[in-house]
Parts: structure tokens; sequence; C-alpha cells
């Protein structure tokens, strides 16, 4: 698997999860569970996110920013949405200073 598919294929084994077994799949058991599951886990992640930053291990940072965008993918999903709704986004805010466009914002 190259590492620039591995969100397209990701976003393809979640979509399918949508008709497994949620004691069969870690996934069916999130989408299971409603929003509420989903977000606990993308709060909890977050704060393991936090912690790691804090420490020495850039590997352990990896592995927690994994899970948190993991969880956030399986969000996604089951809302309909995949990850090109996030690259669309990012892409329609490529090169805009974050500072130029919130100063431009509408009051
Ligand atoms: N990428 C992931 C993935 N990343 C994280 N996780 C799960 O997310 C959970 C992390 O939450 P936990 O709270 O249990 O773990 P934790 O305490 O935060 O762990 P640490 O950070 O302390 O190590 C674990 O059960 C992980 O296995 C994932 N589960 C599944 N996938 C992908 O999703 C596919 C479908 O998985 P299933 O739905 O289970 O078939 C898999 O083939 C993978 O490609």
């Amino acid at each position: 698997m190259s590492n620039s598919d591995i969100f397209a294929a990701l976003d393809d084994a979640l979509a399918q999860r949508r008709d497994a077994d949620p004691s069969k799949s870690y996934t069916a058991a999130l989408y299971a569970g409603g929003t509420a599951a989903i977000t606990a886990k993308i709060s909890e992640e977050a704060g393991e996110v936090v912690e790691a930053a804090g420490e020495a291990d850039d590997e352990h940072l990896v592995h927690e920013v994994a899970d948190l965008w993991f969880h956030c993918m399986v969000l996604l999903q089951s809302r309909g949405l995949d990850v090109h709704a996030v690259q669309r986004e990012l892409g329609r805010r490529f090169g805009v200073s974050g500072i130029e466009e919130k100063a431009a914002r509408v009051k």
C-alpha cells in the first residue's frame, strides 16, 4: 500500500463497514454507537495527542495523531462524507494566509 493511497483505501474500508457486524468490526461498533460514541473517541484521542506533544517520543505522537485522524475519518463516513471533502476544503484554502482570511471576514 503506497502512502498516497492509504486515505482512499481506508475510506473504502470504512464505507464497507456500514453493514458489518459490530462484534467483528471496531468501525461498525463506532457507527452503532452513533455520533456520541465517535465524538467521545475523538475527544479522548485529541487529549492523547496533546499529551504526546508534551513528550519527546516522535513515534508516540505519530501514533496518537493517526488514532485521531482515523476517528475523524469514521465521523466523516458516518455522515456520508470522505477525505475528499476535507481535501477540497484544504485545497480551497491553500495559499490564502490565515491572518488575511480572518481579517477579510465580515464582522
Ligand atoms: N486504522 C485503523 C485504526 N486506528 C486505530 N484503530 C482502533 O482505535 C482504537 C483506539 O482506541 P483505544 O482507546 O482502544 O486505544 P488507546 O487506549 O487510545 O490506545 P493507545 O493510544 O493508548 O495505544 C483501537 O481499538 C484501535 O485498534 C483502528 N481501527 C481500525 N483501523 C482501520 O480500519 C479498518 C477496519 O477496521 P475494523 O472496522 O475493525 O474491521 C482496519 O483494517 C484498519 O485499516
